[in-house]
């Protein structure tokens, strides 16, 4: 398989370079260079398939030679067996139409851990015939920092410097990052929100010279493989609910359009998708986007599910880039635009092509309060904010009656006690798995949102290139 750039031009890549990449060299985002496709018959016979034996099935296509079938299978049963529930991402009823798609089984509680397991593993495994230290950097609202550094914790011939907002994380969040004391994990709190965490990545990544000083990498869902992984659980889920006999639908709660684009490519696919539903909290930037075509940025407002404070989506580009009928120039232009603009309208073609598949929904603060409530009225579960804001969209959406909707529910409850204790009434305890988080000393360091400061501080401590 080979991997090319949203803009155009920067080259095309093998899957494994493309792991160790992270941003394309021209600012843009790798994307297959054509969609594989499984057959109905293919879809039908992931039926009874094991998590592990579904996710070789779907990645090896993109995998391409990089892996045997036989190493990638050994990586995913090594990723996947640190979650803690059998079947990885096990689905769950809350009434006779909608299910919950349990994604945060894994070490760090999150969705992010069902990629970046895998990823941690890909690296290793990439750099152990390389002469190469990889110096990752990433931006984190608190679930893909603290599932990355458990990831990659320890690990020989990687550091990984990882920003998050002061103050704008959960106790539990920050704690799962600060308390991991290896000696090649940065934890750095920085004075912005995560836009201006996710800027400065990007940033580090354009200053050439720094870029190359220190071989780059990132762990955000600008990184192709933290989107292949997220693919397998829709096919996963799906064949459990009668795909590809009977179409399904998702609703998931969007932040940075990860994982709802990896929902986007298992319809390219061929999975019969009758809708995703693209779930956003009041940082609406997405769902103006998708139902007028005005994709503006505006300011941040902290919420209650916090991870999802965002409003510059970096895999919104990787959707506009099949809207561009995948020509590179015309996106880097329309990028350009958007760069200097803050602002870019979607033409009335294009939003007609996105909602064939699309739908999406803004929910506010008590609307996620109410669909907390109605899951724990209803179905006996607590849910978390970000699920919540799933599941408010989910029923709110207008949908044949016989179509099952999935919500993805991308956190475990624990990590957001207080905006569930508000809203329920009930205070859900961490799993064993994350006991005595509260007891561990933290460490980080507190910067401004500046280039020249971040830089200069990875810059003592990360290892140049040879
Ligand atoms: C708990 C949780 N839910 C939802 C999201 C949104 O996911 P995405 O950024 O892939 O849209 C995130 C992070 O972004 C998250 O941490
Ligand atoms: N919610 C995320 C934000 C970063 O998203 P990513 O999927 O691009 O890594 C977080 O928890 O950090």
């Amino acid at each position: 398989m080979r991997y090319v750039s949203t803009r155009g031009s920067a080259p095309i890549l093998g899957f494994e370079d493309v792991t160790l990449a992270g941003l394309a060299a021209d600012g843009g985002l790798y994307l297959p260079e054509i969609w594989p496709t499984l057959t109905r018959d293919e879809i039908a016979g992931l039926a009874g398939l094991s998590y592990v034996e579904t996710a070789v099935a779907i990645m090896a296509p993109f995998v391409g030679d990089a892996l045997s079938r036989t190493e990638l299978k050994l990586l995913c049963e090594a990723a996947y067996g640190r979650f803690s529930h059998a079947a990885v991402t096990p689905l769950t009823q809350l009434d006779h139409r909608h299910w919950l798609l349990e994604l945060f089984h894994g070490p760090t509680l999150a969705f992010k851990d069902v990629a970046l397991q895998l990823l941690g593993l890909l690296f290793e495994r990439f750099l152990s015939s390389r002469d190469t230290h990889l110096t990752v950097i990433g931006a984190t609202s608190g679930d893909t920092g603290s599932a990355a550094i458990d990831a990659l914790a320890g690990r020989a011939k990687v550091d990984i410097f990882m920003l998050h907002p002061q103050g704008r994380v959960s106790d539990v969040q920050r704690r799962q990052m600060t308390t991991v004391l290896a000696p090649n994990v940065h934890n750095i709190a920085i004075d912005g929100s995560f836009d201006d965490a996710q800027a400065l990545v990007k940033a580090m990544f354009a200053d050439r010279a720094f870029a190359g000083r220190f071989s780059l990498s990132a762990v955000n869902s600008i990184n192709w493989a933290r989107l292949m992984a997220q693919i397998v659980y829709y096919f996963y889920a799906a064949v459990r609910l009668g795909a590809p006999d009977r179409p399904v639908a998702f609703s998931v709660p969007t932040g940075n359009f990860g994982d709802v684009f990896a929902g986007y490519v298992a319809a390219r696919m061929g999975l019969p998708v009758a809708k995703l539903i693209v779930a956003t909290n009041v940082n609406d930037i997405l769902h103006r986007a998708l139902s007028v075509g005005d994709y503006s940025v505006g300011t941040v407002t902290a919420t209650a599910a916090p991870s999802m404070d965002i409003q510059v989506s970096s895999n919104f580009e990787r959707l506009l880039f099949d809207l561009h009928g995948r020509e590179g120039a015309r996106l880097a232009a329309s990028m350009q635009g958007f760069e200097s603009e803050r602002k870019l309208a979607l033409t009335a073609d294009m939003l007609s092509e996105a909602g064939g598949i699309f739908a999406s929904a803004r929910v506010d603060a008590d609307e996620m309060a109410l669909a907390m409530r109605w899951a724990c009225q209803n179905a006996n579960e607590v849910i978390d904010p970000h699920s919540a804001i799933g599941l408010a969209a989910a029923r709110a959406a207008a949908l044949p009656a016989d179509v099952p909707v999935v919500t993805l529910a991308t956190a475990h409850p624990a990590k957001f006690v207080e905006a569930v204790e508000r809203a329920t009434g009930k205070r859900p305890g961490l799993p064993a798995r994350a006991a005595g988080l509260f007891e561990r000393e933290e460490r980080y360091a507190r910067l401004p949102a500046e280039i020249g400061a971040i830089e200069a501080y990875i810059a003592e401590r990360a290892t140049p290139t040879a």
